[in-house]
Formats: C-alpha cells, structure tokens, sequence
C-alpha cells in the first residue's frame, strides 16, 4: 500500500486499539479498512491472496461489531433501535454518519493515483487479459468475444444482458473524456435516480444516504470499469454492477440495513478473491445476474461451512442427524458474542429462501394458517418440540391396565377410526394422567407418541416459559396452530402443572399471559368438533391446576404406584434382559418386600442388584475378567440392594393422591 495510505490506516487503527472509539467509529475504521484493502488489491498494490487473508480479517472484526450485542463494544442492539422506531424518535444510530463520503473519498491517495494513471494513460491499470468477467454465469475472460467486458475503456460498452437488468445510461460509459473515474459513476449513480423505474435506483437498491459510506468499494468502482475490474473475482460485470451498483451499507440503523438486505443484491455484500469455491447461497440470482464472486464474507463463510457440516453429516444419515442439524433456538437460548453471527430482526430474502431450500419439506410452514408465525417460531416448534423418541411399547408398561385401556380407547382408536369416534362418541380433548412420581407417565406419553400414530409435540412447560417475554404466548398459538395443520396430533405436556398453575396476583404477567392463551387455545380444540387434537398432561401435582384448566384436561387418569403383579412385571421385564438366577418363590419375596415402591424405585432396585455380581468380584480380576464369567444375579443381591434402596413416596403423600383421585379423577 502507498505510505500515504498506510498513515491513514496506521491512525484507524490506532483509534480502534486506543479503546475511546464508539462502536460506531469501530465499525466505519474496519469498513475503511476493507475498502483501503480492496483499492490496494484492485490497484495491484496488494497479492490476491494477501488481500483475501487481510479482507477475511477485517471483515470478521467488522462483523464481530455489527453481531456484538453489547452496547459498549456492538452495534447489534436493534431492539433498542426498534423501538426508538416504534416511539417516533430518533435512535442513536441515526446520528452515527461515516466518515467517508462520495466527496472525499477521492482524496484516498488510491484514488488520487488511479485517476493520475487514468488521465496519463486513459487506460487500465492492469492487463485487460487479467480481467475475469463472469456474464450469465460462465466465467469469461476478458479478451474474448462476446458477452464479456474486457476492460472498461475504450471498449467497455455496456450492452444489456439476455438475462440481466437494463444497461446504464450512455455517460456511465467509461474512458472517454471522463477525466475523473469516479465522476462518471457519482455521476450516474445518482442519474439513476431519475432513470425508469426497470432501472432505478429506488427499484433495484436502497438509495444511499447522504454520508453514506460504501461498503465495498468495488460497488463504485465497477462502475468506472477500472479499478474494479482489474482482478479475477472482484466481482464486476457489465450488466450485474449496473444493477447492483449504488447499494450502500449505509448505517447500522436495523431498519436501513433490513432494507439493504431485502433489496436483494447480493452480490454487494461479498466479493472478494478467496479460495475459489463457488458460492453456494443465492447461486440462481448470482446466476441470473451473471456475478461471479469467490470472497465470503465472515458471515457467508459460516453458512457454509454449517451447510458442509450439514450434508456431511446428512451423507451419514440417522434421523437423529436430522434433527440435531435442525435444533435452532431463539434469541434468549443462543448464545451471542463478538463471533457470533449477526441476526437480523426480520428474516433476509435470501436466507428465507435459503432455508426453506434446505429444510426438510414438513418443516416448511407450507399451510395458510400458519401465515401469520414468524418462520422462526414455527421452525422452532417443528424442531424442537416434535419428538419421535425411542419406541415405548404398551407391553413395557406394567399395570396400569385401566388407564392403558382408557387412553386406548380415547387416543389411539379415534386417531386409527375417526369415521366411528363421532358425535358423543367423540374423544375428550384432554388428560390429564396424575399420580406420584417415577410411576410410568413420562412413559404413557411416550408410548402414545409412537403408538398413536398422530403427529406427536412433547413440550415441556419450561420450552415455553423460558424464551424472551412475550414469545411464550406466540409459542402456544403456533403450537396449537401448526397441529391442527398436522392433525391427528397429539400434544404432550409433562409436568403441565408447571405451566397450568393456579393464577394467583402475584405472578408475572407473561406466565398469566401463556396460560390463559394455553386455556383458550384449550378451548378452542376442545369445542372444534372436526379438530382431532389431543392435549395430554402429566402431573405428579395436581392439587395445583388451575381449575379452569382442570375442566378443560376432561379424562383425569391416575396412574397409581404398580400393585405386586406389576412390580413382578418390572422386575421380570428387566431380569429378561440380564443374566440372573431368581427362583419364582425368590422373585415371590423381591415383591413383596418392595410394597410402596413406585416404578422407578422398582428400576432402581434392579440396577443396584445388577452391580451384586460386579462387586463381588476381586478388585485385582475386574481388569482382566471376561464378561461371560461375572456371575448371575441373585436373590441376595436383591437383599442386598433392598437395604439401600427405599420408596421414594411417602404414604402421607399416596393418601393426597389418593384423596384427589377421589374428588377429580375418572378411575373406577
Ligand atoms: N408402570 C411402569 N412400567 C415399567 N416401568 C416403569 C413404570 N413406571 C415407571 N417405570 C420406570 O420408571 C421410570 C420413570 O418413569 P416415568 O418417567 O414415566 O415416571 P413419571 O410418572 O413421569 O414420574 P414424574 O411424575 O416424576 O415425572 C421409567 O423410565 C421406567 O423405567
Ligand atoms: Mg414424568
């Protein structure tokens, strides 16, 4: 670089790494950073490979303080400016005007230079044969006939592509008697804004406010046809610059840059000579527009390098792949900082689209109903609360055999025949399966997720309590709504005492909020004869759902700790599995020695037995033994185990229960 623009970079980074800098300052030093870089390349001033190395750099660094959301260091505080939106009022950034202008960024010695070069020689800085000009997504080179332009003047004319947007004015044409370049693009950059409206600026890009700063410089320069085009990958052609051309980033204002990424051109935000890939996003624009860019910026790197990720781990292909490389949270849950990517408050075109081309086809939100979500919600719902876990077969539920059969009856054969289940034959709406902990309801739900053969949502209260304030509601409305676009559904809510408490004054608005929404939209599939939704939930605290929510959850089930048959069916269940030795009169005594113990407890008695044989064996053989030779389990390992293990429910507890069961419950 020359020393005089080394000086000027040498002060922005003094200023960044004197610490006094505003975020504001911090990002326009590093865009000026960028920009020098880019003139630098562009003038052959810099390798391409130099300029790639620094340019991923400060773009990093520069996107670092756009996605920092800390307000000292970052500009990624959109909510605040949002609502200075909302208010009327000026925000903070609206204040914040680059430094460098249209006007004085001629007086960048780059430029100064360039257009010394130009007016001396009037021609390219560098060979019209360097020149890579991608038209209509071929790569061509400069030199050849046809739709390429090989080195603006003398012979840069800008015909108009096939397939491209309408040429520019005459005067955009370079190189002939212009005797500032730069001039002739000002010029016609802001001649366009009087230009019809195929070609306008209005049209094509946001317009760039006074003081604006552009991004990347070659936005400018592919116009003069110079400084742009001197280099394989800058980016330039004919038609796609005159398209994209006057695009700015102009202002961290969120409004103004959510204009500048729904403007839809691309091209302006990366393209700088990196490692040769093809740019996978937004390829069929590129490819309309002819633009052929290799750089990525630090954020399009990330995007692809996840989507690498992903089809890498797609090629091996479990489902469970799948659904981990779609987990997404929303804002609260993901964790921010200086590296993390930027995330814009409304979703980008492209990435919209990017995504839906990626998303599986359930997970796009392909019904009307679902119109009025925000993408995110329910790409959230859809990955995140839809849960296919391990098959659960009704056989692996010991006891329980009258609410196995009840919720039989209302859930599995309505969602298998709902041509019968009609009129009072119709199902309820809601369960609510209640009783002490660890006695099979986390297990009900499971298995009616996979035996039911609807569409399952297991949500848990905290997965809609838990994200920012006011989602919550938005998140029981697009549950609701997304499972009536995929009915028969069943919607499972473990611990919904948590969520479904009784509304007392004290509680935070947001939590009084959800739940009513949860009681209407409760309602709503309760009362709606052709919706076949079911709500199920499970509580170990029933004695604290809201009433109003008791009315709505029809069926209450208790599901009470395993009589002897069940505990034996645990037990035998389990032992089936290990190798063991427990005569029948054995198994007869383990029974009966474990009266009040729930079904956990009762798994937790059989893990214990299961280490007898392990601590029975020497310390020095534990190294070196095979498996066949660790002995069976015994009926004394079952004692011995019976001395640690307790009943994890008290019976002053078992008579609540039980007394509830009484008042509510639909047993016999
Ligand atoms: N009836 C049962 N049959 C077989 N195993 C059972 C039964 N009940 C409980 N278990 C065992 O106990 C474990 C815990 O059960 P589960 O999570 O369903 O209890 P829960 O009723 O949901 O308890 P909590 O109220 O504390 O959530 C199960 O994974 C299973 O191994
Ligand atoms: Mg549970």
């Amino acid at each position: 670089m020359s020393s005089a623009h080394l000086d000027e970079w040498q002060r922005r980074s003094f200023d960044i790494s004197s610490g006094s800098c505003t975020p504001e300052q911090t990002a326009d030093a590093y865009r000026a950073h960028v920009l020098s870089i880019q003139y630098a390349w562009a003038s052959t001033e810099l390798s391409p490979a130099g300029a790639a190395s620094l340019l991923r750099t400060y773009s990093e660094r520069y996107a670092a303080v756009l996605d920092s959301d800390d307000p000292h260091t970052g500009l990624n505080n959109y909510a605040e400016s949002a609502l200075h939106l909302a208010r009327n009022q000026k925000n903070h950034s609206d204040k914040w005007e680059s430094s460098l202008t249209f006007e004085n960024v001629f007086n960048l010695p780059c430029v100064q230079r360039m257009m010394q070069a130009r007016s001396k020689e009037g021609a390219l800085l560098v060979d019209p044969a360097d020149v890579n000009i991608t038209v209509g997504g071929e790569v061509s080179r400069g030199n050849e006939k046809g739709s390429t332009v090989s080195g603006p003047p003398p012979g840069l004319k800008r015909e108009p592509l096939a397939h491209g947007p309408a040429v520019p004015p005459p005067r955009a044409e370079l190189g002939r008697g212009v005797s500032n370049p730069l001039s002739g693009a000002v010029e016609w950059a802001r001649g366009l804004e009087g230009a019809p409206p195929h070609m306008s600026l209005a049209q094509n890009a946001p317009k760039a406010p006074t003081g604006s700063t552009p991004m990347f410089g070659h936005n400018i320069f592919s116009s003069t046809g110079n400084a742009i085009v001197s280099q394989s990958s800058v980016g330039c052609t004919s038609g796609s610059n005159v398209h994209n051309q006057p695009v700015f980033f102009s202002s961290t204002n969120p409004s103004k840059r959510k204009n500048f990424y729904s403007s839809g051109t691309e091209s302006n935000r990366s393209s700088f000579p990196s490692q040769g890939e093809q740019e996978p996003r937004g390829r069929g624009r590129r490819g309309e527009e002819g633009v052929s860019t290799n750089f990525r910026s630090a954020r399009e790197q990330f995007i692809v390098d996840q989507q690498k990720k992903h089809s890498h781990q797609g090629q091996r292909g479990s489902a469970a792949n799948a659904a981990a490389i779609t987990k997404k949270c929303l804002g609260a849950n993901r964790s921010r900082g200086a590296s993390s990517k930027f995330v814009p408050p409304m979703p980008r075109q492209e990435e919209e689209g990017n995504s839906k081309e990626n998303a599986p086809q359930d997970m796009q939100p392909v019904d009307e109903r679902l119109k009025n979500f925000e993408p995110k919600i329910i790409e959230l719902i859809m990955s995140e609360i839809m849960d296919h876990g391990p098959p659960v077969a009704w056989d692996e539920i010991a006891g329980l055999e009258f609410a196995k059969a009840t919720i039989k009856e209302i859930v599995v054969w309505p969602m298998l025949r709902p041509d019968i289940f009609t009129g009072l034959r119709g199902p309820p709406k809601g369960i609510l399966l209640f009783g002490p902990p660890g006695t099979g309801k986390t297990l009900i739900g499971k298995c009616i997720a996979c035996q039911s053969g609807a569409t399952f949502f297991s949500i848990s209260a905290s997965s809609l309590t838990s994200k920012w304030v006011g989602e919550g509601e938005k998140m029981v409305r697009a549950l609701f709504a997304i499972a009536r676009c995929h009915q028969p559904a069943v919607i499972f809510i473990d611990e919904i005492d948590s969520l479904l408490s009784q509304r007392t004054d004290g509680e935070h608005d947001s939590s009084r909020r959800i739940k009513t929404e949860f009681l209407v939209q409760l309602d709503g599939a309760a009362t709606s004869a052709e919706d076949r939704i079911l709500v199920v939930g499970a509580t170990n605290r029933p004695q604290e759902i809201d009433e109003a929510a008791r009315r709505r959850l029809a069926k209450r089930l208790y599901i009470p700790l395993p009589e002897a048959e069940a505990r034996r069916q645990i037990v035998t269940n389990l032992m089936s599995h290990e190798k063991s030795q427990l005569g029948a009169d054995e198994m007869e005594k383990v029974v009966q020695g474990t009266e009040g113990f729930s079904g956990a407890d009762m798994t937790q008695l059989c893990r214990e037995a299961a280490l007898g044989p392990i601590r029975s064996i020497c310390l020095s053989d534990i190294a070196t033994i095979s498996a066949e030779q660790v002995r069976p389990i015994l009926y004394s390992d079952f004692q011995e185990a019976l001395k640690t293990v307790r009943p994890s429910v008290s019976s002053k507890d078992l008579e609540l229960y039980e007394e509830w069961n009484k008042t509510f419950g639909c047993g016999r």
